[in-house]
């Protein structure tokens, strides 16, 4: 039974969620990070929201760890590369927190727009200084939206609901999709120049990384009001602190800090600034979506192979799964055929698809390909890391697809362009769920992959399987299926032989040795 350690204060819909699809849960939240790493062996997932960092050293101590599933959004507390190379899924949950984050953004707004906060210590306090708090009105105004995906768009959308006008700047925003949405589709530089309120949503990138600073700034409307409940570090924090001391900025509103926890911050203490505890996605609905949501995501790919939201893996559908499992196990052995016979440094490989399998979701299929592939060739490939591998030894991997196939209703055939040659290997599914290897380098030959094969290119010549026969029998070793295979009489022929006891190399060298053998090698699956 798959266990699952919630390591970040989640509500309690998932423990019963995961409890419910018979995952085994512990609740362990606050831990340290040489707690969390003296435990973290022990669990298949790892849920998380954004508290608990998930780094190397962790990652390198979740020697189970199959899948981290963080509820919320940002996996920046999350080294996915470093998950990725060890072949653990991480995935989350884009939607789930978006209304709750873009109100809580407009609430800032308003709030911004009439001092709320320091209004409500002072009437707290008894002071009930009325003529001391002068806000500014939200109809007419101009806000700016930088990043307008999920949550950007449902901000830009509520903002318009408040009769402000909405100018927006993503690079990703087509202008039908601004057209929908109402808003000015603008660079930066103008939304800077025309905004009110400017409002950020955008993940923590290289590029966006600093994009409000001290530049920024001065392009900005004297007087202009600051939101950010995306990431801390969009905005430089001093920059900003500059801008509101000269009366350039009016106030700024900020869910999230460069450092968190933020215990201390140059910005705390300011009248001018709103600030609080990264609380965007703090509602009960919220966190119940995300709580469920992210149990149902990890227990759907820890017990069935599902796989949706990752971001580090294609979508396997709750529905595809079982549909792609027979020929998971098909692309497996292909390319672990192929892994095993190639010998030179592999440039390219191009997988086809044609019949039934076309219709499918071939992503996966083509990971666990180059799984085969590359674990004969070197340590600790899993289907999550391998097309990484791949590209990071510029091995170009295609997939074509064709709705029709020539002699089998369903056809992968997997081309290997190594620096000298080019290998290829067809398979197909008998009876709708067995693999069967049905060609190699267009040699027909059909054939069920066992754990132990011998695979022999040989002349076609007469005599050959007598002594091939009497080579295993002398040592032992019985045939437990035989299948040849030749384009033509007299020409190169293939010979797939399954056996039951183990080859050791004295038999393999007499092997090579006899008539007609070409080479033969040993394969496992
Ligand atoms: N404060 C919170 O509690 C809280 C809650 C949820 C999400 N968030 C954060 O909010 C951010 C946005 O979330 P989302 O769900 O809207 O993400 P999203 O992916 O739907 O939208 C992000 C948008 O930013 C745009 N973008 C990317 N690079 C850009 C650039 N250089 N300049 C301008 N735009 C750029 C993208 O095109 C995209 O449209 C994330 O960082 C997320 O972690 C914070
Ligand atoms: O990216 C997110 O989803 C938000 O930052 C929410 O973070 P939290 O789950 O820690 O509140």
């Amino acid at each position: 039974m798959p266990k699952v350690l919630i390591s970040d204060s989640l509500s309690p819909r998932a423990v019963e969620i995961f409890r419910e699809r018979g995952i085994e849960t512990d609740v362990r939240t606050g831990l340290k990070p040489d707690e969390l790493a003296a435990i973290v062996g022990g669990y298949d997932g790892l849920a998380i929201r954004s508290a608990t960092k998930v780094t190397k050293d962790i990652l390198a101590a979740a020697t189970n760890l199959k899948v981290v599933g963080r509820a919320g959004i940002g996996v920046d507390n999350v080294d996915v590369p470093a998950a990725t190379a060890r072949g653990v899924v991480v995935m989350n949950t884009p939607f789930g927190n978006s209304i709750t984050t873009a109100e809580h953004a407009i609430a800032l707004m308003v709030a911004l727009a009439r001092d709320i906060p320091t209004a409500n210590a002072s009437t707290h306090a008894g002071k009930w200084e009325k003529n001391r708090f002068m806000g500014v009105e939200l109809t007419g105004k101009t806000l700016g939206v930088i990043g307008c995906g999920n949550i950007g768009s449902i901000v830009a959308d509520r903002a318009l609901g408040l009769k402000m006008k909405v100018v927006a700047f993503d690079p990703f925003l087509t202008p039908e999709r601004a057209a929908d949405l109402g808003v000015e589709k603008a660079d930066l530089d103008t939304l800077l120049a025309r905004s009110d309120f400017i409002t950020l949503h955008t993940p923590l990138t290289d590029q966006t990384r600093n994009i409000i600073d001290a530049a920024a700034l001065a392009k900005c409307k004297r007087g202009v009001r600051i939101i950010n409940c995306a990431r801390g570090g969009l905005v430089v924090e001093e920059d900003l602190k500059a801008a509101l001391d000269s009366g350039q900025v009016a106030g700024a509103a900020f869910d999230v800090f460069l450092v968190e926890p933020a215990k201390t911050n140059i910005l705390f203490g300011m009248e001018q600034v709103i600030c609080t505890p990264h609380l965007g996605a703090s509602t009960t609905e919220a966190q119940e979506k995300v709580a469920l949501q992210v149990a149902e995501q990890m227990a759907d790919y820890l017990l069935t192979g599902a796989i949706v939201n990752a971001i580090n893996m294609p979508s396997v559908s709750a529905e595809d799964a079982p549909k792609l499992t027979p020929y998971m196990a098909l692309c497996g052995q292909l390319g672990g055929f192929l892994g095993q016979v190639v010998r030179s440094s592999i440039r390219a490989v191009t997988v086809e698809y044609e019949g039934d399998v076309a219709d499918l979701n071939t992503r996966p299929l083509t990971a666990v390909l180059l799984k085969g592939l590359l674990t004969p060739l070197m340590e600790s490939v899993n289907m999550v890391n391998a097309p990484t591998i791949a590209r990071e030894r510029d091995i170009k991997v295609s997939e074509v697809k064709r709705g029709e196939a020539a002699d089998y209703h369903t056809l992968i055939k997997v081309t290997v362009q190594t620096e000298s040659r080019s290998r290829t290997i067809a398979g197909s599914l008998f009876g709708g769920d067995k693999p069967r290897l049905v060609a190699i380098d267009e040699v027909p030959v059909e054939a069920e992959l066992t754990p132990t094969m011998l695979y022999i290119r040989n002349e076609d010549k007469p005599g050959f399987i007598g002594r091939l026969g009497v080579a295993l029998g002398d040592a032992g070793v019985n045939i437990a299926s035989f299948h040849l295979g030749r384009v033509a009489p007299g020409v190169d022929a293939v010979c797939l032989v399954s056996v039951d006891q183990p080859v050791d190399g004295p038999l393999l060298e007499r092997i090579s040795a006899l008539p007609s053998v070409v080479r033969v090698e040993l394969l496992r699956f």
